[in-house]
This record gives structure tokens, C-alpha cells and sequence, in this order.
């Protein structure tokens, strides 16, 4: 029979994922990875909501501690740019660093398995003329998360499943259900699970950085107001300033090593291109010519046409068909082909920013 340990932290999606493979003849074992040391959510009543819907369906559950990895990959990633004034995105890194390959690892080497599963929506593809595995969009465009697993390698995308790929979120809790799961009710997680955990990013931060007040200037240097710590801030933010002006003001720049905060008018706030380093090819060999392709540069926000010019091996510069607005240094720029996520990789700060 086939096995698959599926990746469960405590909610409805995973939980799903577990019974839909167990549904259909896989034999499946549960892993919950510990991540957060304190009340990370998926680390204090998600273990024991997971442990639950092992009970339910029968089937073993691991609680691998990976407090360690979380700390190092994620918590110091995260001080660490913010304190250098850009704004890391930690899910893609968490996903590629504490998430997949660990748990891959951990299967393989403690319980002999080679297939590993999560509720991500996402579905992966192995294309026969490039002899690649692709990384497609999820039915449910709307739960799309293919964003934040561009960093996953050929390797790990060979032993992954999304159960969830095909299904609709509104289905998911109608499934959980019909199998009579205790998650079914489980409301969903609404921020990024140390926000969650912490009340606020700034909450979180505040723990790590002293904050340092400092000025907040325009572009010709001007004072225009104090801020109370480079890291409470991120490029394109206009609330929480506090500076009475004309017209409204947006963060354009982070000078961590000055500590300045720079502001400017919305127009300011648009940029026509973008570099991007750490760059991971996922579903396809890397180009080595300039290729068209629809470019993501947040989580929410629509893909819009670029071309996405190959540096170096890891570095690309994206140019826009259009300037787009609050282009934010550590955020992820992700390109797509229709549905195919091609590539992407971490924005580099604008030489104009400061
Ligand atoms: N602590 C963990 N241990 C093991 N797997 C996890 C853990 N946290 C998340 N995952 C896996 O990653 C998937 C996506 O996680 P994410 O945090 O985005 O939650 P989600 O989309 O709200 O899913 P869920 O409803 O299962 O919590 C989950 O469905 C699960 O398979």
C-alpha cells in the first residue's frame, strides 16, 4: 500500500488532506512539526487538534521538534531584515527551510517514507517535454498559495502531494464534515502564525529590536516628523505616520544605517522595474534570454505583465509593462506562465531607497 505522512498543523485544510489520502487507500501517518517556542498556534492546541484527528481516522501521529530550525530559518531572518530595514516574507522560507525538507528528511529517515503531503492549494504537474516538475495554481484561485512555494526544488516537489490542489476552499469544510472530523468548525488563521501568536508584527519585533526613535524626511532630506524605529515600518505604508501634509504620504524608503524613515507623495511610491536575487527556477531550467511572464510581487495582489531578465545565476531584474506601486524589498517577486509558476526570489532594495 502506498504511505504518506501528511504535515498537520491542528487545521481544517490539513486535516482534510489527511482524510481525503486516507479515503482513498493511502496509508497514512500524521506529522505535526513543533515550530514556535511560547503559544504559536499550530504549536499548542494545533498539536493536540492533530493528535485528535489521528485518533479520528486511526492513524499514527509524529511531533517532530523543530523549534531550532524555526528560531534560526524564520525568528533571526526576520529580525535581521527588518532591523536593515527591508521586509523579509517568512512563509516562502519557512515553507522551503523548516516545512518541506525537513519533514521529508524526518519521513524518509524515521519512517521509511518517501511521499509527504500538506493542504496547501497548490498542484504540481510532471511535464514530459521538459522533463520537469511544474508548479501549477490551484483550482480555487482565490486559496492559490503557489506564492510562497516558489522556493521549492525539483527534489522536494518529486515527493509531494496537495490533496487540495483540485478542491474549492468552500468544499474543504463541507468534506471535513461528511468524514465527521472535529476540525470542521475550527475557524481559520487569519494572519501569519507569529503574528497570531504575538498580537501584532511590531509586538513580535519589539521583543528582539530596541527601538531607536529617529526622523522621518522626504526625498530632499526635509524633517517631517520622528518615527520610533525603522522596523515598525515598510515600504508603501501611509497609515501610522503621523505627519500632517497636503497630500498623503508613503513610506518610499528605509535608511537603516541613518535611521530614516523616507517619505514621499504617491507618485514616488511607483517603480517602473526591480531586481531580485536568491533567485529559484522551480519548474523549469534556468533561461538564459529574457523571457515575458506575468510577475507577482505580493501575496494579494494581481499578476501583471513584465519581462524578467536573467542577471546572474540567481538574480534577475524584472521590468514592468507598467510602474508598479510599493515594490517592497524582501517581499517575494514571483512569475508566472498562465498557470505555471515559473520562478521567483527575494526583491532586492532600489538603489533610490536609501
Ligand atoms: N506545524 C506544522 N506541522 C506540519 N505541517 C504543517 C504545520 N503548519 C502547517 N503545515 C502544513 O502546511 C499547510 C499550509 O499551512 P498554512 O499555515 O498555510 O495553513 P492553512 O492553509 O491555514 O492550513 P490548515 O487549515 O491545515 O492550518 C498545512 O495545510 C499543513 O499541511
Amino acid at each position: 500500500m502506498n504511505k504518506v505522512v501528511v504535515g498537520l498543523s491542528g487545521g481544517v485544510d490539513s486535516s482534510v488532506a489527511a482524510a481525503t489520502l486516507h479515503d482513498q487507500g493511502y496509508q497514512v501517518e500524521g506529522m505535526t512539526l513543533w515550530l514556535m517556542k511560547g503559544k504559536g498556534q499550530c504549536c499548542s492546541e494545533g498539536m493536540v487538534d492533530a493528535a485528535q484527528l489521528c485518533e479520528e481516522l486511526g492513524i499514527p501521529h509524529h511531533i517532530v521538534d523543530t523549534r531550532d530550525v524555526f528560531q534560526e530559518n524564520i525568528v533571526d531572518y526576520l529580525v535581521s531584515g527588518y532591523s536593515d530595514g527591508i521586509t523579509p516574507l517568512p512563509c516562502s522560507q519557512c515553507n522551503k527551510a523548516v516545512k518541506f525538507s525537513p519533514m521529508l528528511k524526518y519521513a524518509r529517515e524515521q519512517l521509511g517514507i518517501d511521499t509527504i503531503a500538506t493542504g496547501h492549494y497548490a498542484r504540481i504537474r510532471f511535464d514530459d517535454a521538459t522533463q520537469h516538475y511544474q508548479l501549477i495554481r490551484a483550482i480555487d484561485r482565490s486559496k492559490d498559495q503557489t506564492y510562497f512555494l516558489y522556493d521549492l526544488s525539483q527534489e522536494v516537489l518529486a515527493h509531494v502531494m496537495f490533496p487540495l490542489g483540485e478542491t474549492r476552499k468552500s468544499e474543504t469544510r463541507q468534506i471535513a464534515e461528511e468524514f465527521g472530523l472535529h476540525t470542521a468548525e475550527k475557524p481559520e488563521s487569519q494572519d501569519l502564525c507569529l503574528v497570531e501568536a504575538n498580537g501584532s508584527m511590531r509586538a513580535f519585533l519589539d521583543q528582539y529590536i530596541t527601538p531607536q526613535r529617529g526622523e522621518i524626511v522626504d526625498r530632499a532630506g526635509t524633517v517631517l516628523g520622528q518615527h520610533e524605529g525603522v522596523h515598525h515600518y515598510t515600504i508603501g505604508q501611509r497609515k501610522g505616520l503621523g505627519i500632517a501634509h497636503s497630500q498623503p504620504l508613503y513610506v518610499i524608503g528605509l535608511d537603516a544605517m541613518q535611521n530614516r524613515v523616507i517619505v514621499g507623495e504617491r507618485d514616488a511610491a511607483f517603480s517602473p522595474e526591480c531586481s531580485v536575487q536568491r533567485v529559484n527556477w522551480v519548474s523549469i531550467a534556468p533561461p538564459t534570454a529574457p523571457i515575458k511572464a506575468d510577475v507577482q510581487i505580493r501575496y494579494r495582489s494581481a499578476p501583471t505583465a513584465a519581462m524578467v531578465i536573467p542577471l546572474d545565476s540567481d538574480r534577475v531584474r524584472v521590468v514592468f509593462d507598467e510602474p508598479q506601486f510599493s515594490i517592497t524589498p524582501g517581499q517575494a517577486a514571483v512569475w508566472y506562465d498562465g498557470e505555471v509558476l515559473l520562478g521567483g526570489g527575494v526583491i532586492e532594495r532600489q538603489p533610490n531607497e536609501g
